[in-house]
């Protein structure tokens, strides 16, 4: 591969504003590729994908260049120069690239190897919880992790079928294929930008990782029904809801975020799903209102999203140990009262992307002690080292009484 230094330029720029200005990477991300439209397809990927990987590997590299975090133009540079070495780059003859010690880094990477926060690139105080939580199985978890996420797109059933969807992405250039027990999904062969497709425009499919694909299919809705999703935010799972319920029946869409819920109120449109209402928490009225109305509860809680760290791999420097502390006790609560929504003989999942028992089964556990009207019907851990998707977890409930 040949470097082109305007490229490499916008991948330094990019790399200042994410570690040193704290800008989330996707976002950073998509302003510089607006930067230049000559730029092409090639190009875009480049940018893209070296900011990623020098995002997810920081710690490595920081290590390697020994530029102690201090994240100057110059050891920005140091930092690209270990991304370009590891990938085993010829360095052109540029000024910053003099003089580096190729050997001696390469050297340094397999030094680091017996380090797990070092190699796995993640904070000293995730390496002992993640170890803490999950035992010998965190070294796969975190692993499988690190790896570049799959692009995979859930089929509107409202509006076509996978075997359709497959052959109009193919003529706009898009490959995709099928996967195995995941009946809407399908993979692209190759990273594409699906945004710009028609098929997109028209609502035919949404981005949504397989994993979270079976989140709401847990949900055993049925058409006719009227569920409350309870952290909708912009809807991803929400729209899933409304295309296994064929549109028919209510989704009461609730978050405490209003931009989020104007955001879905787009995305429904698109995806043309007509039974979905969503209703800003701005006040207690709204939560107690629905006390005893549904059918069926989704609680996609928040978390501390180390399942899907493939695709944010910024929220290993911007997730902190009191962050986890404080949203724990943020879903014990949201588990307590949203249950409330619930008819008897309802059903409700909770669910979360998070690998963390402490988040999933054990807040299950623990509201099942004080609420005896309530049984568990299944449970499922989805692990990103097994599953090669993102990590989730998601239990079904039932209200007995
Ligand atoms: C995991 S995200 C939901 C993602 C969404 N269901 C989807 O599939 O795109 C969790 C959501 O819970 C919302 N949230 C946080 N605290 C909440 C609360 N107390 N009540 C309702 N929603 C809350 C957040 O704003 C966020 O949108």
């Amino acid at each position: 591969m040949r470097l082109h230094r305007n490229l490499v330029l916008a991948v330094i720029d990019s790399l200042n504003y994410i570690y040193n200005d704290g800008l989330y990477a996707d976002k950073v991300v998509e302003k510089t590729l607006k930067r230049d439209s000559r730029w092409g397809a090639r190009d875009r990927a480049f940018i893209a994908e070296t900011v990623y990987d020098c995002v997810r590997w920081k710690r490595l590299y920081n290590e390697i260049a020994g530029t102690k975090n201090h994240f100057t133009q110059e050891n920005l540079w140091k930092i690209f120069t270990v991304w370009a070495t590891l990938k085993g780059i010829t360095l052109p003859d540029w000024k910053q690239f003099e003089g580096t010690p190729v050997r001696r880094l390469k050297g340094k990477f397999d030094e680091f190897q017996s380090n797990r926060a070092i190699r796995e690139s993640i904070p000293d105080w995730l390496d002992v919880l993640g170890e803490k939580e999950l035992g010998k199985q965190w070294d796969k978890e975190i692993y499988a992790l690190n790896q570049q996420a799959d692009v995979v797109l859930r089929t509107n059933t409202l509006k076509t079928n996978s075997q359709k969807l497959h052959k109009l992405l193919l003529e706009e250039e898009i490959a995709t294929e099928s996967i195995d027990g995941y009946p809407d999904a399908l993979k692209l062969t190759e990273r594409k930008n699906v945004f710009r497709t028609e098929a997109f425009k028209n609502g035919f499919f949404e981005v949504q990782d397989a994993s979270s694909q079976l989140v709401a299919a847990y949900l055993d809705v049925k058409p006719g029904m009227r569920v409350v999703d309870a952290c909708a935010g912009a809807g991803g799972k929400t729209l899933h809801l409304a295309a296994l319920m064929e549109n028919k029946g209510q989704i009461i869409a609730l978050d405490i975020y209003a931009n989020k819920l104007k955001e879905l109120k787009r995305r429904a449109k698109r995806a043309g799903a007509h039974n979905i209402e969503p209703r800003h928490i701005d006040s207690t009225k709204v939560i107690k209102k629905l006390y005893n109305k549904a059918d069926r509860v989704l609680i996609d809680a928040p978390c501390s999203g180390l399942g899907v760290l493939k695709r944010n791999p910024d929220a290993k420097w911007k997730l902190q140990p009191d962050f986890i502390e404080n949203i724990k006790r943020t879903q014990a609560e949201i588990l307590q009262t949203y249950s409330k929504f619930l008819k008897v003989g309802g059903k409700l999942v909770y669910a979360t992307c998070s690998i963390l028992p402490s988040e999933n089964e054990k807040q299950v556990q623990n509201f099942l002690k004080t609420h005896e009207n309530f049984n568990l019907l299944k449970e499922k851990k989805v692990s990103p080292a097994k599953s090669g998707y993102d990590g989730f977890y998601m239990a079904l409930l039932e209200r007995t009484v």
